[in-house]
């Protein structure tokens, strides 16, 4: 059987790095290119690639998928920085390429996803919720992707179940002091050396609590989710967004 041809973009950063040596790893591909900052796309289609795995910047990726997509090159993106008005872009190139796939997955290790999923049962059943993301003082962006994506899956859980608001009786507090607002949840960044990629999910109700805790303790953790999103998305055209989608746990 041939090999899937993979491309990595962002091959030369912290997870990019980690993605060449997984897929040069994988016995059912082949690691066509490795592209850095300033390398061109066409060495995409030169090599024939079917799949690029886009591990780059948020002030990079967009310009990537346009290529990829425009190409008819599927897509498996771990980079962060999507909003709505992103999102109808890829769509809109999307459904120009009907027979391309682009996997977007806010966290590839399987213990984040679980932890979104968890976090988006529990949520309903307790007055407050509110979310901790702790992770290396390289990251570029708060909050982290992963958290913006829990407290999306959080606030639509608790408006679906008709959830009240949670109690806060805050009147006055410095700026930041109870965290980003995304879509009413506060989600509190953390970057500290020593740290990777790290989310809790605190919830409260009368007497108790629950803490959902997740922690990337090596950037491997991620590599079984990029080789699963490699081998499907080949198969689903359109956009999918979350790697739960391909652990058939929807
Ligand atoms: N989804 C996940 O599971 C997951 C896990 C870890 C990191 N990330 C995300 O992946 C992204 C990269 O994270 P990182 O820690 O590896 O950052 P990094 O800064 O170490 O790596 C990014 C690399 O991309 C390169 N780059 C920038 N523009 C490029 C372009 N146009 N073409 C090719 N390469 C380009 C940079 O030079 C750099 O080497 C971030 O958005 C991060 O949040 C996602
Ligand atoms: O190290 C990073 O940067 C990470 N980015 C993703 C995010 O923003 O959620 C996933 C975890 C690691």
């Amino acid at each position: 059987m041939s090999k899937l041809r993979v491309a990595v973009l962002g091959a030369k950063g912290r997870i990019g790095s980690e993605a060449v040596r997984a897929v040069e790893a994988a016995e059912d591909m082949e690691l066509v290119a490795a592209l850095g900052r300033g390398d061109k796309l066409e060495t995409l289609t030169e090599t024939g690639a079917q799949v690029a795995v886009e591990l780059t910047t948020p002030d990079s990726v967009m310009a990537n998928l346009e290529f990829c997509v425009g190409h008819g090159i599927h897509a498996v993106v771990g980079t962060t920085g999507w909003t709505d008005e992103r999102l109808a872009r890829l769509n809109g190139w999307l459904s120009a390429a009907p027979e391309t796939g682009v996997l977007i997955a806010p966290n590839f290790s399987i213990g984040a996803v679980l932890n979104m999923k968890f976090a988006q049962i529990a949520a309903p059943y307790f007055e407050s919720v509110e979310v901790i993301e702790l992770h290396h003082p390289k990251k570029v962006d708060a909050p982290s992707g992963t958290a913006t994506r829990t407290a999306q899956l959080i606030a639509s859980a608790r408006a679906e179940a008709g959830a009240a608001p949670a109690p806060d009786a805050t009147e006055t507090a410095l700026d930041g002091a109870r965290g980003a607002d995304v879509d009413g949840i506060p989600v509190h960044s953390v970057r500290l050396r020593g740290l990777l990629a790290h989310q809790e999910v605190l919830l409260g109700g009368e007497g108790e609590t629950l803490t959902i805790r997740h922690d990337s303790l090596h950037h491997s953790s991620f590599m079984p989710g990029i080789l699963l999103g490699a081998r499907r998305v080949v198969s689903t055209p359109g956009l999918t967004f979350g790697l739960e989608h391909f652990l058939d746990l929807n």
